[in-house]
């Protein structure tokens, strides 16, 4: 899936005045390649994920187009199917259940649409691939911040996306931690998958084809 992103533009409109945040930002990325997208706290990193995502509306005229799909032409629930087959989305504060063990974390996003027991292994095969294969019945709580945010990206996989749009996923991590999560999205590319990256580390900004500066 190729992705094509032209004239984008954000404003938010807040209740003094009107925001610009992105502008005219342009870029294409082709299926199976790696985006690092750098910039200063508040350059518009996230809101420009979001963007991508179809979770926020960019300003009119503003392309974002996935093949022949353009999100801005799309009903919700188009937009919905479409994240739910196509992204996997990846949060700073990974966003988990808390009331839910690692396994059931991993199976939510599909839970009202797939076989049970077809989901249930699919999340095991996930959480062995991030190294949570003995943490699968812990708790959000039980688990360090690496392995919480290693089972966001089981999660984040559990529908075989063809786009991984991560947002710091190493930002609150130590050394080896950061080490562990990038070898587990450098092994995503090589088996194809495409990967939009938001990171403040410069040490991590050669990874990949492509590279964004926001400022
Ligand atoms: N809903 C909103 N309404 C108005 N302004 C907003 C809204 N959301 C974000 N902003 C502003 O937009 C700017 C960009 O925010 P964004 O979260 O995209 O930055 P960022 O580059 O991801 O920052 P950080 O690195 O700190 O996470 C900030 O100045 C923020 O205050």
């Amino acid at each position: 899936m190729k992705l094509n992103v032209s004239n984008l533009n954000k404003t938010y409109q807040t209740a003094t005045d009107d925001l610009q945040i992105l502008k005219n930002i342009n870029f294409t990325l082709n299926e199976g390649e790696w985006l690092t997208i750098l910039g200063p706290s508040g350059s518009g990193k996230t809101t420009l994920l979001q963007c991508i995502a179809g979770l926020l509306p960019a300003d009119e005229g503003s392309v974002i187009q996935y093949d022949e799909f353009q999100i801005s032409d799309a009903k919700d629930q188009e937009l919905q199917a479409f994240r739910r087959h196509q992204l996997g989305f990846i949060y700073q504060d990974y966003k988990l259940f808390d009331q839910f063990h690692a396994e059931l974390n991993v199976m939510l996003p599909l839970v009202p649409y797939q076989n049970q027991d077809a989901l249930k292994s699919r999340a095991q095969e996930l959480l062995e691939k991030v190294h949570l294969g003995d943490r699968r019945h812990h708790y959000p709580a039980q688990l360090s911040g690496g392995e919480k945010q290693r089972l966001a990206i089981a999660r984040a996989l559990i529908n075989e996306p063809s786009l991984l749009i991560c947002d710091e996923p190493t930002g609150n991590l130590d050394q080896s931690n950061r080490d562990q999560i990038m070898d587990i999205l450098k092994e995503l590319k090589a088996d194809g998958t495409s990967v939009i990256l938001v990171t403040h580390d410069r040490d991590l900004m050669d990874t990949g084809e492509h590279t964004l500066n926001l400022r």
